[in-house]
């Protein structure tokens, strides 16, 4: 569904992005991780078309969309989340998913029908006639995921959305992107929480310092020494291990 191909990313001196190359198949989860500062973020704003690479290219769906702006992309069907979510804070959590729904259905009804819908989704039944801005972590965190499906993705992009979340909201989100992808939308996420990286995805790749130094099933990759090595002094090599050993 998307590859990225030997993208690269300079700011001023510093190579955020290095010939990095990654590709999410069609109807599955896949992971990006790395410690604090990778470039992962990075990757995914030029896969999202946020930022224009140096070097590379971005397939989607067959076609190269390196030059593309974020819009297009959009209407061809990718959607992403933000780390910092940020709902419109004068509108109420149907309004919210709504302004997403807009993309393909230009009326202000149908478009209310379909944040409906997509709100039960989610598990936000009943805060749609909330006021966005008073939703708790765990809510916007679901209002972020709704308004991106919303757009009706082929492809979704999710930026941390379990960040910040205790372990039982965790718990009860998971089968919330599970469902989604289990309805055909395929997903990349970035994600520090590794149980929740060792219970969703497939298949992950591992960025450190810009370049993609491991890829694989998320139990092999744990015990890759390379990955191992970038993640020592961030604590995360053993929380990758404990994961592992979990129940999935
Ligand atoms: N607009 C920018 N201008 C200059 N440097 C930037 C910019 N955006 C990111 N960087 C730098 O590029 C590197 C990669 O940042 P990025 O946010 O992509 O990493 P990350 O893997 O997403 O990190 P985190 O897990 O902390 O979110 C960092 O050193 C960061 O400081």
């Amino acid at each position: 569904m998307l590859s990225v191909d030997g993208l690269t990313k300079r700011f001023s001196g510093l190579v955020a992005v290095d010939d990095a190359s990654l590709a999410a198949p069609e109807g599955r989860i896949t992971g990006l991780i790395g410690p604090n500062g990778a470039g992962k973020t990075t990757l995914f704003a030029m896969a999202a078309g946020f930022l224009t690479p140096d070097a590379g290219t971005v397939t989607f769906a067959g076609e190269d969309v390196t030059a593309e702006p974020p819009h297009l992309r959009a209407r061809r069907g990718m959607a992403r989340t933000f780390q910092i979510v940020q709902p419109f804070a004068g509108l109420t959590v149907r309004e919210n998913i709504a302004v997403g729904a807009h993309l393909h259905h230009p009326s202000r009804a149908e478009a209310m029908e379909r944040a409906d819908a997509i709100g039960k989704r989610v598990g936000l039944a009943k805060d749609l006639d909330r006021a966005a801005a008073g939703l708790t972590v765990a809510g916007r965190k679901r209002l972020e995921l709704a308004r991106a499906l919303a757009t009706q993705p082929k492809l979704l992009l999710l930026d941390e959305v379990l960040a910040g979340l205790n372990p039982s909201e965790i718990r009860d989100i998971l089968p919330v992107i599970r469902a989604i992808r289990d309805e055909g939308v395929t997903i990349l996420m970035i994600e520090h929480i590794m149980q929740a990286v060792m219970n969703l995805c497939e298949h992950v790749y591992v960025l450190a310092q810009g370049k993609m130094i491991a890829e694989g099933p998320p139990i092999e990759v744990s015990r890759d020494p390379q990955v191992v090595e970038a993640y020592l002094g961030h604590g995360a090599a053993a929380r990758m291990q404990a994961a592992g050993g979990a129940d999935a």
